[in-house]
């Protein structure tokens, strides 16, 4: 995979919790060979919030390196019930599923579009195998605000050459997000699809709260853990 794939695919995995697996050479896995000069890269949304999954990558390889996009958890619980009611449109409500009780506002934490923002529990599972250092984790709103900075970053973090620059990224004011542009003026722009960036439904504010108030001493875990504030309180 060059440089510039590399980059692209980690870009398009755009969303919360999206979880990218990246391999190194020269070392034995179940992943395709990876060759001298090449690097090896997964995106499995599933494998942050998998039990089994921090063990399975670690005996593959302890090398990997392991990329999270992570996004407020409340927007995130909201992207996953819009992607789930564009294939069921016949599912309950956003609040009826993430509420045990409205009026009490208890919080069902056994719904995975909740169960999945709780960030710090998940990521207690992969430090009992892999340190810090070997993660990245992206912020799903800078992706959005800032696209060309958080690929630098990723590209620094994979020890890649900054290929990708502000110059690969445009707003697109139809779709409402960047997309990506050829800077030598070769080829079309290119934006993600439709099942990205899709409008939400609006959510009652005050149940909006009581999910923050919820999320928040997760958040605050997960920012003392990764030393990093992502700025979702
Ligand atoms: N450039 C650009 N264009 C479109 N969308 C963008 C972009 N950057 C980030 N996003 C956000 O990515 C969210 C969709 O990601 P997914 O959850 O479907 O990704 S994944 O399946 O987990 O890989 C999607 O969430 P929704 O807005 O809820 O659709 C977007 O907010």
């Amino acid at each position: 995979m060059s440089t510039a794939e590399a980059s692209d695919s980690a870009w398009k995995a755009a969303n919360s919790s999206t979880f990218i697996n990246v391999v190194m050479p020269n070392l034995r896995n179940l992943m395709p060979r990876t060759l001298d000069g090449q690097i090896t890269m997964e995106k499995t949304p599933s494998y942050f919030v998998t039990p089994e999954a921090p063990r399975r990558i670690y005996n593959m390889s302890k090398d990997t390196k392991l990329i999270v996009v992570v996004r407020n958890p409340v927007t995130r619980a909201i992207s996953d019930y819009t992607q789930t009611l564009s294939k069921t449109p016949s599912l309950p409500t956003f609040q009826a599923l993430a509420f045990k009780n409205t009026s009490v506002g208890t919080i069902d934490t056994t719904w995975s579009a909740i169960r999945i923002g709780i960030y710090a529990k998940h990521l207690e599972n992969w430090l009992q195998y892999f340190p810090l250092s070997k993660f990245l984790f992206v912020s799903g709103e800078r992706l959005v605000s800032d696209p060309a900075g958080e690929m630098g970053r990723v590209q620094d973090f994979l020890g890649l050459k900054r290929v990708i620059t502000d110059k690969h990224f445009y707003f697109n004011k139809t779709k409402g997000f960047p997309c990506l542009k050829k800077p030598e003026g070769r080829g079309k722009p290119r934006c993600l699809g439709k099942s990205k960036g899709r409008p939400h439904p609006e959510i009652d504010k005050t149940l909006l709260l009581r999910l923050q108030e919820f999320y928040r001493p997760y958040n605050m875990k997960f920012y003392q853990m990764t030393g990093h504030n992502f700025g979702w309180d």
